[in-house]
């Protein structure tokens, strides 16, 4: 079989890329940067090491990759794959359907439509429902539209592994080698699959997929980003150390505490599988053989705070849960005072706070009034940031 993988990132080609490879699916790339594209076909090879498991390392050999701006090359690949992965960043959904469409549409010309499914590798509330309408509106006529309905299923996956850079940078030999956590499994939901389900090692297609994007990321990632705001005030670079310090633990519990408690009544999610999905959760984060930067956690700040991201999201159900969900408002509120000169969303969110103040971020970006519980609980949280000496002033 062969997969198109869209995106060759850190899940791109590392995690979703190995899955693949271990089940002896040929792999093709595409990518948005030129500068990807370029390197992985110089490259032609690189390694994904397994962090704390090197032996598990895996060789990519005869890399191909294409420009995601290659239309015809992207049919002619769909033309002989069944599955395709993005792995883009979920608010990049809208232009990866674009692309998808205009592919389709060719397809569609030279009369080579067939059974295939594209899955969603992203960390975003539901990216398949956000892709499947871009496509549908690049596919204009209503024939075309159908023959996709028919013919291609768009489902969701859900990233439990972390994928990220090398422990030591200065080590680094080929600039294409990707660094994975030593987690061998990728639920979809079985669902939104059409045709034959692959029997396939590691990627299970699962019934009662349900909610479970929602709760990995209102969890994982909630926790974690609440580890890394508050790391990166606190001047540390690393996640295990930020997670095990003194002063963030306690508030690393805190945050548990009140995202079980607003899964389990505002999601409905059974109380068992939560405590232990928030235990596993924080055993990750705290692991040292786990080399992550708190700045490739907290990237991207301004999509961070968005109204269904993982601040303002649980926020907002833990407060229709009946939880005062104060330990999460001081990591939004660490988030708003977020800096990374190397981050040009960071960078922005710098200038908007700066220029504009918090009401504004919270209005417009994170789509919070003012007189809200939400918005009262957040600045609780700025002024105890500031009382704890984490930030100064109007820093
Ligand atoms: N890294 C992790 O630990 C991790 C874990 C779970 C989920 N995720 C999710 O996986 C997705 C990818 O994350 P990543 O860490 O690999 O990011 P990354 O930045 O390493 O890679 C993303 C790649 O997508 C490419 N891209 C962007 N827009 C594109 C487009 N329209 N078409 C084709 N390529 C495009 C970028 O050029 C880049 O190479 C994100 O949604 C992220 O939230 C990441
Ligand atoms: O990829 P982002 O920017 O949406 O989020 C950063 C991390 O939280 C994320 O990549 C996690 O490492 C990953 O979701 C594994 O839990």
């Amino acid at each position: 079989m062969k997969a198109i993988i869209l995106g060759a990132g850190r899940i791109g080609r590392g995690f979703v890329c190995e899955l693949l490879l271990s089940n002896h699916v040929e792999v093709v790339f595409f990518d948005a940067s030129d500068d990807m594209v370029k390197a992985l076909n110089e490259k032609k090879e690189y390694t994904i090491h397994v962090l704390g498991n090197e032996e598990l390392s895996t060789k990519v050999e005869n890399v191909k990759a294409y420009s995601i701006h290659d239309i015809e090359q992207l049919a002619t690949s769909w033309e002989e794959s069944d599955m395709i992965f993005t792995a883009c960043g979920g608010k990049n959904m809208p232009a990866v359907g674009e692309t998808l469409g205009k592919a389709f549409r060719l397809l569609l010309e030279k009369g080579a439509v067939h059974t295939s499914n594209i899955i969603t590798c992203e960390n975003w509330i539901d990216p398949a429902t956000d892709l499947k309408t871009a496509i549908l509106e690049t596919l204009n006529d209503e024939e075309s539209k159908d023959v996709f309905e028919k013919n291609t299923g768009v489902s969701e996956s859900v990233i439990l592994c972390t994928g990220t850079g090398a422990p030591d940078p200065s080590k680094v030999v080929n600039e294409m080698d990707t660094w994975v956590q030593n987690l061998w499994y990728l639920p979809v939901d079985k669902s939104r699959i059409l045709g034959d389900i692959p029997q396939w090692n590691h990627i299970q297609f699962i019934d009662n997929f349900g909610n479970l994007l929602k709760q990995k990321i209102y969890t994982n990632n909630t926790s974690v980003a609440s580890v890394a705001f508050f790391g990166r005030l606190r001047g540390i670079r690393r996640v295990a150390d930020a997670a095990n310090h003194p002063d963030i633990e306690p508030l690393l519990d805190k945050v548990y505490e009140e995202i079980n408690t607003a899964l389990i009544n505002g999601m409905g999610i059974d109380e068992k599988s939560q405590l232990e999905f928030s235990k596993n959760a924080k055993a990750k984060y705290t692991d040292y053989n786990i080399v992550d930067d708190v700045t490739r956690i907290a990237r991207d700040p301004i999509r961070k705070l968005g109204p269904e991201d993982r601040l303002i999201g649980p926020l907002k159900m833990a407060l229709k849960a009946g939880v005062q969900p104060k330990t999460i408002a001081l990591a939004t509120a660490a988030a708003l005072y977020y800096q990374d000169p190397e981050d040009a969303d960071a960078n922005k969110l710098v200038e908007l706070r700066k220029e504009k103040g918090i009401d504004y971020i919270l209005a417009t970006i994170s789509k919070l009034e003012k007189d809200e519980e939400a918005t009262k609980l957040i600045k609780e949280g700025i002024e105890e940031l500031k009382q704890r000496g984490w930030i100064e002033g109007d820093a």
